[in-house]
């Protein structure tokens, strides 16, 4: 049995200006950090790594009571024997990570979390907070880079692919994706790209992953599961168009994809497999009949909300691996899907598309699907996005999604516009 003490005392500060301060001393760093809900987890330094919540007992601390935080960042398919890039595959492969210091804000307040595997000495936590009350206001700064485009010739190859395999009644959805060079004119810091992120107009949930020097990082629209006892929810979303350059346009565009038979279509799967998943483990599901619109600053997403009571026994780490990856990210089905996918991408994703989130020590927490993202390392970067395919799918409209969605991570870039 491990046990983890877990000293958790309020703090009077941005956690953001607070996690700027403190980053510096600390190579491992754990970001998961929704911009609407205040479900807001910033973790420095690698206390202990672990391989599931069974085997640890949790010894609270201070005056709030309040469990440890763990990360856990998932690869999109683990099991891909082709190599990663280098940067994907200098990372460790670790299931629940516990930070040394997190910190948190969700909605009973802000705190400074102090983990160890020995009483935490009140000293330590009396100098964090002074360190965070030292904290000043964050600046954003701009990045100035290129892209090296990927070959268009090669795209149009992959959904020749993946069209062929669908006709052939090998799959019925398959999600391909594309993978760009980026090169900044100056090396940059994960610090810099999670401030324009996190104050920038991209919405969704910030991910960062850092690992020594390299870090993953983006900000993502889709929740893979969330649990808070025994409600769960989890999201469908699949089935994209652009986001318009004014109100009426973003509306006429939501309209029409609505109503459009192709896009419904790749939605539709994503829900019959959550529904399926759902089934299987909850009961109580409820998933609506049609779905909605999700407008982000860059696109527009059909959207089907799920929610559930999960069966008493049954884990988030648990639902998180019988839903990922779900046919958003995949196809259908699932297992045709990816491996159709590793004989057609000429890349392993590694974190992208995977799962990426936090537990507590009570066993509650959520995962996002890691969408919109980059490794990074110096000033360059991979930047990866994809998009499904299905019966009647045109490479070229693929193509031009797939730059629409890149635009998020690429805001990470610029430092100048405010939310
Ligand atoms: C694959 C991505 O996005 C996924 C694919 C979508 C689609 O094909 O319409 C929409 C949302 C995501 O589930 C991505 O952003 O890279």
């Amino acid at each position: 049995m491990t046990k983890i003490y877990t000293y958790t005392q309020p703090v009077d500060a941005d956690i953001v200006d607070a996690f700027c301060v403190l980053q510096k001393g600390f190579t491992d760093q754990f970001v998961f950090y929704d911009k609407t809900r205040k479900a807001r987890f910033m973790g420095l330094g690698r206390c202990i790594a672990l391989s599931s919540l069974r085997d640890v007992e949790y010894v609270v601390q201070g005056e709030t009571g309040k469990p440890p935080i763990l990360f856990s960042f998932n690869r999109f398919d683990a099991e891909n024997p082709s190599p990663a890039d280098e940067l994907f595959a200098s990372f460790p492969r670790l299931s629940l990570m516990l930070p040394e210091v997190v910190l948190i804000e969700d909605e009973t307040g802000k705190y400074l979390q102090i983990n160890s595997l020995g009483p935490v000495y009140a000293g330590r936590v009396a100098r964090f907070s002074r360190h965070i009350r030292e904290a000043k206001p964050r600046t954003r700064v701009t990045i100035p880079f290129e892209l090296e485009r990927d070959s268009r010739e090669a795209w149009d190859e992959a959904v020749a692919a993946g069209l062929s395999a669908i006709e052939g009644g090998r799959v019925d959805k398959v999600v391909l994706s594309r993978r760009q060079k980026l090169v900044a004119a100056h090396p940059f810091s994960s610090k810099d790209l999670l401030v324009n992120l996190i104050d920038g107009p991209a919405r969704g949930t910030v991910l960062l992953y850092r690992y020594g020097d390299v870090f993953f990082c983006g900000c993502t629209p889709e929740l893979l599961v969330r649990k808070n006892d025994a409600a769960v929810e989890s999201m469908c979303l699949a089935g994209t168009c652009a986001a318009g350059t004014d109100e009426a346009q973003r509306s006429r565009l939501a309209e029409e994809l609505l109503h459009d038979q192709k896009n419904l279509q790749e939605h539709a799967y994503v829900v019959d497999f959550i529904r399926e998943v759902f089934r299987r483990n909850c009961h109580d599901v409820e998933i609506p009949d049609h779905p909605g619109i999700l407008p982000l600053q860059h696109v527009q997403h059909l959207y089907t909300p799920a929610s559930a009571q999960v069966l008493e026994g049954k884990t988030l780490m648990g639902l998180m691996s019988e839903l990922h990856p779900t046919p958003a990210l995949s196809g259908t089905p699932v297992g045709e899907a990816l491996m159709l996918i590793r004989q057609v991408e000429a890349y392993n994703r590694g974190f992208f598309g995977g799962a990426a989130g936090y537990v507590d020590g009570d066993g509650n927490g959520e995962f996002a699907v890691a969408l919109r993202t980059g490794v990074f390392d110096g000033e360059i970067g991979w930047l990866y996005a994809g998009c499904g395919i299905v019966d009647g799918s045109v490479a070229a409209d693929e193509y031009d999604e797939i730059d629409m969605k890149l635009k998020t991570i690429l805001s990470a870039f610029d430092g100048e516009c405010d939310a």
